[in-house]
């Protein structure tokens, strides 16, 4: 695999509807070296999903382009799996026909499906789970279903759109663990979007912060504390403040923008 699995480059999206057009990206410019854990930051409508989807292939930019594994993306592909904060489960299938479904779709051996079902599902904690049905399950189980299902493709690229937004605080500070040990393990590129700031600090190599629209790097910097981060150590309480003060700036300025609309309304 290349140095740079992402690159994103000069990308901008516009999105028309019939009373106006609303500038989502403007000139995003930056590259992804193979296995870093990237994260996306900023407050609500700065387009975090919209270069997320960009990557994913699923909304593609209106200039500028993404190359991923190498290659440009026009489309979805089976080099970039995404994980939503929706869990996306089909709710008629098992856990273990949810992530096998993928295997089967791509025509692997129904031994080789077996294999990597197990071993996923072992991974995740879910064996005893195997049988069961979505509806029967936690939010935080369906989630480590969906990290499973993404996992099974086993794409380089990890795409995850606030994907433990909707947990308590306890799931969720267990999976983030999940996530960094499976990282750890399989060496994936990962780009995940966030509005918490603690949860980019605890999880992150890297953390890019978006300005509210449109959408450019307000900041990109690298997290240097060691893993497992403390979120009651100093140094964390200091990043944290730090991004705190930017995206409260770009808050800010989200909601001059909410007034100036109403008032035009
Ligand atoms: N399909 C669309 N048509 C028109 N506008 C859109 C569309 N998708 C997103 N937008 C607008 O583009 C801007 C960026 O949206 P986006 O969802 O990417 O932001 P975000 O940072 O991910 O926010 P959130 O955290 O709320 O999901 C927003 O103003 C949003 O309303």
């Amino acid at each position: 695999m290349s140095a740079s699995p992402i690159s994103i480059r000069g990308v901008s999206k516009v999105f028309r509807t019939d009373e106006r057009e609303l500038a989502a990206l403007d000139g995003i410019d930056f590259e992804i070296p193979s296995g870093q854990f990237t994260s996306l930051l900023g407050p609500s409508g700065c387009g975090k999903s919209t270069l997320l989807n960009a990557v994913a292939g699923f909304a593609l930019p209106t200039s500028g382009s993404i190359v991923a594994n190498g290659t440009e993306v026009t489309g979805p592909g089976p080099g970039r799996g995404m994980v939503f904060q929706e869990y996306a489960l089909f709710p008629w299938m098992t856990v273990e026909q949810n992530v096998a479904f993928g295997l089967e779709i791509k025509g692997a051996g129904k031994g080789a499906i077996e294999d990597t079902v197990r071993q996923l599902l072992g991974m995740l904690s879910l064996s005893d789970f195997r049988k069961r049905y979505p509806k029967d399950l936690s939010g935080g189980m369906r989630q480590r279903v969906a990290i499973a299902r993404v996992l099974a493709l086993d794409s380089p690229i990890m795409l995850m759109d606030e994907p433990f937004g909707a947990l308590d605080a306890l799931t969720r500070r267990n999976l983030q663990d999940e996530l960094l040990r499976i990282w750890a393990e399989l060496k994936k590129t990962i780009i995940f979007v966030t509005h918490s700031i603690e949860e980019a600090i605890y999880l992150a190599d890297r953390i890019v912060v978006m300005t509210y629209r449109p959408g450019t790097v307000k900041r990109d910097l690298m997290v240097e504390l060691p893993r497992p981060r403390d979120p009651s150590a100093p140094e964390f309480n200091a990043l944290k403040r730090e991004l705190g003060q930017l995206v409260m700036e770009e808050q800010q300025r989200h909601h001059t923008d909410e007034l100036r609309l109403a008032a035009i309304d």
